[in-house]
């Protein structure tokens, strides 16, 4: 190939970074990728498919070279200090009107630090928010662009041959000013912490009435050909069939139960602080990570209290309501998620299209569920929808659960089983379906000990009582 012939330059050739590459390769792009370590470019090399253009290089100032002007760079590392560090060693090497991209998890506020900082050099930055995990990046992932429009409009080509599809149209769309993409895909990951642990809950609530891991198996690939239809439930599924090699044992029946993170479920919950906007299964799904790392104590706890979960209902009596209380929850950790990014949209300026981001969600990223049609369709029909429990086909769908999710909680608290999750799902809506909360209360309590002041229902302006002088 000729000098300045490769369409797409990519830095970082791990997980993420190689099957993206691969994958923009299988569409006809010529690609070239830049990483430290030898084993990953010959990696890159090894894996493209057979008739496609890719090269690895261990000298970014090679790939550079070789790139096709105005250049288009995304890089794929860790966030934070990584980022910061391959944009310092990129800048000698660029040239005005390059397009630098970070397709990586990156904080929002490091976006719009790093957009200001290269547009006053002249080049193009953008983050993108990618979900699909190894898989989805080879073979069609969920892409979250945000920020320069010229940008996007420059590699808008390349990401729609690229991203997932869904009868046709591809998941990927703009998202939004400055740090939009980063911040969607912050809160995309916020919902999948909270799903993942809504259905850790449900395996631990279906396990206390008997269930085995091949029953486990079965229910949800049930749950999956109907209206709980995910890509989080069908992997779920398959992990129960998984054995172990060591051990032949089931697998999931080997690994610790000490959660990991790299942060971005911890940060959606900060972030709506900030904003401040209430979701709290997501933070509970933070917290329950953040309590499955106490092994010790809960063990020496186990010995004070007990941890056996006594079930009241057979297998067969529990599973509707598990089935029930697993979609009503999950739509809730859904609206919690959006009207986050609702309210983000508007403070923090970003112009968010909520209805492109649940429709490009439709596809490719981890949180893919057939709930994002019953979405995509409410927000067709109202795209400035604060709140998706204010949508009457979604009420209705909630509605039809909320019986079952009632019985659910009910039956989690009487057996013991920890059910964070559904709890704070159920809380959440009674307290959203509340036209007059017991916050009253609490505004009387601030003023009596405070004077912090308070409004009445009756009279306009703010007032203070001498509590207690009656
Ligand atoms: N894995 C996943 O499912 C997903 C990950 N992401 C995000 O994508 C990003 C990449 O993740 P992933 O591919 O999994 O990570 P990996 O650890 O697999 O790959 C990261 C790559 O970045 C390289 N790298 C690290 N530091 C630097 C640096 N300073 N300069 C140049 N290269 C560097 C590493 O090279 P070396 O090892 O040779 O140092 C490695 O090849 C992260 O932000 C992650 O959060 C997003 C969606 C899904
Ligand atoms: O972005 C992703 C998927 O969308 C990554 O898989 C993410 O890193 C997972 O987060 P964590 O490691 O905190 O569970």
């Amino acid at each position: 190939m000729s000098d300045n012939a490769f369409d797409f330059g990519m830095i970082g050739l791990g997980v993420m970074g190689r099957n993206l590459l691969l994958n923009m390769a299988d569409h006809g792009f010529s690609v070239i990728g830049f990483d430290k370590d030898a084993a990953k470019n010959a990696a890159l090399e090894s894996s493209a498919s057979a008739g496609t253009t890719v090269k690895g290089v261990g000298e970014l100032a090679q790939m550079i070279q070789l790139l096709q002007r105005p250049r288009k760079v995304m890089m794929l590392v860790p966030a934070g200090q990584p980022v910061d560090d391959v944009i310092a060693s990129l800048l000698p090497l660029l040239d005005e009107g390059d397009v630098v991209i970070d397709g990586g998890n990156s904080h929002y506020t490091d976006t719009l630090r790093r957009v200001k900082y290269l547009r006053d050099k002249n080049i193009h930055f953008m983050g993108i928010g990618v979900s699909g995990g190894e898989k989805g990046a080879r073979t069609g992932p969920s892409i979250m662009p945000g920020g320069d429009q010229e940008a996007y409009q420059n590699v808008r080509p390349m990401l729609e041959a690229i991203a997932a599809k869904v009868n046709g149209t591809p998941c990927v769309a703009y998202l939004g000013r400055e740090g939009a993409g980063h911040y969607v895909k912050m809160v995309h990951n916020g919902i999948e912490y909270a799903i993942m642990q809504l259905i850790s809950e449900c395996y631990a609530l279906l396990k206390s009435a008997g269930a085995t891991n091949a029953q486990l198996h079965e229910v949800f690939r049930q749950w999956n050909e109907g209206d709980l239809q995910s890509f989080l439930v069908e992997i779920t599924s398959e992990i129960f069939l998984q054995k172990d090699e060591k051990s032949g044992a089931d697998l999931v029946d080997v690994i610790s139960d000490k959660a990991g993170s790299k942060g971005t479920g911890k940060w959606t919950s900060q972030d709506s602080m900030e904003l401040p906007v209430a979701v709290p299964v997501i933070d509970t799904a933070v917290a329950m990570r953040t309590l499955s790392g106490y092994k010790e104590e809960r063990e020496a706890a186990a010995q004070i209290y007990g941890d056996e979960s006594k079930s009241i209902l057979t297998l067969d009596e529990l599973l509707p309501l598990v089935h029930d209380g697993l979609l009503f929850s999950t739509i809730l950790a859904y609206a919690q998620g959006l009207a986050m990014l609702f309210q983000a949209s508007k403070d923090l300026a970003m112009e968010i299209p909520l209805p492109e981001v649940v429709s490009v969600w439709r596809g490719g990223c981890i949180i893919r569920s057939s709930l994002l049609e019953v979405f995509t369709t409410a927000y067709q029909q109202s795209p400035e929808l604060s709140n998706i429990l204010l949508n009457q086909d979604v009420a209705a769908l909630v509605k039809s659960k909320e019986e079952n999710m009632r019985a659910l909680v009910t039956f989690a608290a009487n057996s013991g089983t920890a059910a964070a999750g559904h709890m704070s799902a159920l809380a959440y809506f009674d307290a959203y379906r509340t036209g007059r909360m017991p916050t009253n209360l609490i505004q009387a309590q601030r003023d009596y000990f405070g004077a912090h002041t308070y409004q009445r229902i009756d009279i306009p302006g703010t007032f203070h009582t001498e509590w207690g002088q009656q």
